[in-house]
């Protein structure tokens, strides 16, 4: 399957489980990949038949930005739901990481795959 994809995506956020997370802003990044066919947007060269990797890089960026949850899970879930719902994806792969959260570690997180009705590979 064709992929398009999304690296890296930082966003400050409102995420944690404790007290002290609560009123504070802490990064978040997001790696993305989308299962979406490229054949029509490349015989035509439009973008109108492309993934725009720009505007749904966007779109996560706002509602995380002013979505506070307290699991990294229920971030990346939420993530997933609103790119199925607002983009003709086959499929999306959620990869969010908390860089800094555990001292010693460069980043913990989730990573999840989720597919869109009828395309379920399971
Ligand atoms: N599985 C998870 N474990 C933990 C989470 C989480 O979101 N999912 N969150 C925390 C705290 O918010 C932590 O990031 C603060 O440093 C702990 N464990």
């Amino acid at each position: 399957m064709d992929k398009v994809f999304v690296q890296g995506l930082e966003v400050l956020t409102t995420i944690g489980v404790y007290e002290w997370e609560k009123g504070i802003r802490q990064k978040i990044r997001f790696d993305l990949e989308m299962g979406f066919d490229n054949r029509p947007a490349a015989d035509g060269d439009d973008i109108r038949l492309a993934l725009d990797y720009a505007a749904l890089a966007q779109k996560v960026s706002d509602y995380a930005e002013q979505n506070h949850v307290e699991l990294v899970e229920t971030m990346a879930e939420h993530i997933a739901r609103l790119i199925l719902a607002e983009f003709p994806v086959l499929s999306v792969r959620v990869r969010l990481t908390k860089p800094g959260a555990v001292a010693n570690a460069a980043g913990v997180g989730v990573e999840i795959e989720r597919f869109a009705r009828g395309n379920d590979a399971s």
